[in-house]
């Protein structure tokens, strides 16, 4: 005989004691033997005991057998022990419901101890097999997870940086290639930046290794700060990073990077509790045309950085010589047109708009310009992109409409009422929408203009990223009593959406559409199809661009409201545009000075 402590545990349950007797007896040997006599007793002995096997009669008063062996199942800690229901002979619907409830056997009364027996052994036996699997699988999951983990650690050894935890020289191969491959197959640029600490070595030298290791750790930190999430910064080796920008759209923005690196680089850091001024030195290459393969590009961008090395360091260098002149240029740019306004350099030419009605002026488009000292007159494709980029753009939108407001109100003044005034809004501007609206009040309050006949020109694009926000900058600016003119219509998606949800008034027809128009070209079917649908809605079309009798004409018959065009006039100085208004110059008599 087994001792008492090994044998299998076995809960036998019944409301009558002489049954539990004769069970008891018969199981004693093999078994461990706990008794109860109702459903209640064998439900609480079965959570503190654990037994390996119940035996349990179906018919008992209050809680039967069923729901004793139902509430065994649905509990966490009883869940897995078998559970053998004691039924009277031939109860066929007993033996069913038991199985539904979860029971594992049957033995019918009265009991045969032999069957007794060799059930019980059976069922304790694919228990004890069960329990063994299961604590096998456990310890196999154990063991998994502990291999995952051990993989994930190496993996990070192998690929990140320890000191700085960026990815190493492996891993951004790895991404290198990868932005390769996307590169290719989506036709995408992206660029590669090469940067490098310019004293790094004098660091490590005079204040020690611990200041170098802290050194790194805060400028990956930056490189980080500077960069989307999606791009990669990586770490070398040694002092050299380098950054892969996925999804380039030009090479300006590159630049932008770099420019906020180098500055990033040249805020001092804090060594051993001293300031400690570096610098650094970014090479750029651009995918594809500075190196089809991560090979040539990672050469390319190295060689761009020991350029701006070279030059001087705190700087950045194009690999591409052209591209590293326009960026330079526009470095250069940039930095004059903060000058710009104190010299005074900024001008404002105005286009005369017609009404086709009466063949008459009815307002005018202020169009910047700015008269830069060595290279002439500039037209806003040659600085307005770059006052966006760095956020001059405010700046000069803000100049430009206080300007022309002050201009319009002195000619209003002088007798013409209905002079109705259009100034372009940078997208840049329209993002700040608070800022512009108390903006645009302001300018109208200082100058006097009243806001009925101004006219602000928006372009579709600038809808398109929060078009909620867009919308209500819109209609505070309408509150003011101004008119919102859509620019460029016809170029993007020309939403009708967009139209209908947002508080426009005008819509202007680019003038790509007005270049070939013919009267039966698919340009005029364009035009006519436009203007009917603005008449529709309620909108004023403008048409731009209008350079012949032949496309004014067709314009004419189709309907459109107003136009502007150098068959007319183009832009012209201020005091052209008062000789216009007062007669002193004709209509259409002004040579084209800005044709683009
Ligand atoms: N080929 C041809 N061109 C014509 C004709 N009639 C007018 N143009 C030109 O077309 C442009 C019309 O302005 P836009 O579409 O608003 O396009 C403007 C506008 O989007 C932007 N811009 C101008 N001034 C400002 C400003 O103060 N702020 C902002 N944010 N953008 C401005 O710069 C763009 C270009 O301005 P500009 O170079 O002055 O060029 C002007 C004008 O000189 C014509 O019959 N034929």
């Amino acid at each position: 005989m087994e001792p008492v402590e090994t044998l299998p545990t076995v809960l036998v349950v019944d409301d009558s004691p002489d049954n539990i007797r004769l069970l008891g007896n018969i199981l004693l040997r093999e078994c461990r033997v706990l008794f109860a006599t109702s459903g209640q007793a064998a439900m609480d002995s079965a959570v503190a005991n654990h037994p390996d096997l119940v035996l349990l009669d179906v018919m008992m008063p209050e809680i039967d057998g069923f729901e004793v062996c139902q509430w065994l199942r649905a509990q966490e800690s009883t869940r897995g022990i078998p559970v053998i229901l004691v039924t009277a002979l031939n109860d066929m619907d007993a033996e069913t419901r038991g199985f539904e409830v979860g029971a594992v056997d049957f033995l019918t009364k009265p009991v045969n101890p032999a069957v007794v027996r060799a059930r019980v052994a059976a069922h304790l036996a694919l228990k004890r097999q069960r329990d063994i699997l299961e604590k096998t699988n456990l310890r196999l999951q154990e063991e998994i997870r502990r291999r995952e983990k051990l993989e994930t650690q190496l993996r990070e050894q192998a690929e990140y940086d320890a000191l700085t935890a960026l990815p190493n020289r492996k891993l951004f191969h790895d991404r290198l290639q990868q932005a390769v491959l996307v590169g290719e197959r989506r036709r995408r640029h992206f660029a590669l930046l090469f940067v490098d600490l310019d004293r790094f070595k004098w660091v490590n030298d005079t204040l020690g290794h611990d200041a170098g290791d802290t050194l790194l750790i805060e400028v990956a930190r930056r490189l980080k700060g500077v960069v989307r999430k999606s791009d990669t910064v990586a770490r070398l080796g040694g002092d050299e990073f380098t950054v892969i920008l996925s999804d380039i759209l030009h090479e300006s923005m590159a630049e932008l990077v770099a420019r906020k690196i180098l500055e990033q680089l040249s805020t001092p850091f804090i060594l051993k509790g001293q300031q400690v001024a570096i610098s650094g030195s970014v090479g750029i290459g651009m995918f594809p045309d500075d190196g089809a393969t991560p090979h040539d590009l990672a050469r390319n961008a190295d060689s761009a950085m020991y350029l701006a090395k070279q030059s001087g360091r705190n700087a950045f260098r194009f690999f591409s010589e052209e591209i590293d002149r326009q960026a330079h240029q526009r470095m250069t740019l940039e930095g004059e047109m903060r000058l710009a306004f104190q010299n005074d350099e900024f001008f404002i030419d105005y286009q005369p708009k017609i009404r086709l009605a009466t063949g008459r002026l009815s307002g005018m488009e202020a169009l910047v310009r700015w008269d830069h000292p060595r290279e002439g007159v500039l037209f806003p494709k040659q600085f307005i992109p770059l006052a966006e980029g760095t956020g001059l753009i405010t700046q000069v939108g803000a100049w430009v409409l206080r300007t022309a407001c002050r201009d319009a109100t002195l000619w209003i003044e002088e007798g013409f009422p209905d002079l109705r005034l259009a100034v372009n809004l940078s997208a840049l501007q329209f993002r700040d929408g608070e800022r512009l609206v108390s903006m645009v009040e302001e300018t109208l309050l200082e100058t006097g203009f009243p806001a009925k006949n101004l006219e602000l020109e928006i372009t579709e694009s600038m809808m398109l990223g929060n078009p909620e926000q867009a919308a209500e900058t819109l209609n505070q600016l309408r509150d003011l009593g101004i008119s919102i003119a859509m620019d460029d219509f016809g170029t993007g998606f020309s939403s009708l959406a967009l139209l209908k949800r947002l508080p426009i008034q005008v819509i202007k027809i680019d003038r790509s559409f007005v270049k070939d128009l013919t009267p039966d070209g698919r340009n005029a079917s364009f035009t006519s199809a436009i203007i009917s649908m603005a008449q529709q809605l309620g909108l004023r079309v403008v048409v731009e661009g209008v350079e012949s009798d032949q496309q004014l004409n067709i314009l004419k018959q189709q309907g459109g409201d107003e136009v502007q065009g150098f068959f007319f006039s183009p832009p012209l100085g201020r005091e052209s545009f008062l000789d216009l208004l007062h007669g002193r110059l004709p209509l259409g008599a002004a040579k084209v000075v800005n044709d683009d």
